[in-house]
């Protein structure tokens, strides 16, 4: 089930994290239910699942099959070009594969991450709504981005660097999860 729905909705995260439902296909919303601090671990990921690249999957790696499903309500989590989150799945070890802050997130603020911070050339592109100052547009991935669009989001995956060099024909500067 990659989308939880509202009917029969049992939270995943009751204490940190509620979907908030709204009417239309992709209203809803994933808000905090506490406060975090910048760069603190909201929570690790548990009960992914490998599938196909999809609007609700996130990216993991540079392969053709590195694509998970989050299984859960975070999968609710919508794009911003000025995110207050990013998942950051860079280490080798899955078991710390996590959600973190990347700004201080007050009570009942709407969580949002940079989804071309994972994502590559995305399954769905979609016009964005953020009505942030920094907004880049259409969302459809790194790939349609320059690196300077990519810079100053707080996080980009170790794949989207990589990728990013490999297109502008430069060696990576270092593989380290920020830019
Ligand atoms: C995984 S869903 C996120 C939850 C979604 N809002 C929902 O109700 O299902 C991803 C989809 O949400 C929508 N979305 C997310 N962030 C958006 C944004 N900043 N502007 C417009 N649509 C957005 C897009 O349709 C995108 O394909």
């Amino acid at each position: 089930m990659p989308k939880p729905s509202r009917k029969s909705y049992v939270p995943t995260h009751p204490t940190k994290f509620v979907v908030e439902f709204a009417p239309g296909e992709f209203s809803s919303y994933l808000k905090s239910l506490k406060a975090f601090t910048a760069g603190q671990v909201m929570c690790t990921l548990r009960g992914l699942t490998h599938g196909a690249k999809a609007y609700t999957s996130v990216q993991c790696g540079r392969g053709a099959h590195d694509h998970i499903e989050l299984n859960s309500d975070l999968v609710y989590i919508n794009h911003s070009c000025e995110p207050n989150v990013a998942f950051d799945l860079s280490s080798t070890d899955r078991a710390k594969w996590h959600l973190r802050a990347l700004k201080d997130i007050k009570r009942g603020e709407p969580l949002t991450f940079f989804y071309p911070s994972t994502e590559w050339d995305m399954d769905q592109r979609f016009k964005c709504e953020c009505g942030t100052p920094t907004c880049v547009g259409s969302i459809q991935g790194a790939k349609y981005l320059s690196r300077k669009e990519l810079q100053a989001r707080g996080f980009v995956s170790p794949w989207i660097q990589e990728l990013v060099s490999e297109r502008d024909n430069k060696t990576p500067e270092r593989a380290v999860s920020r830019l």
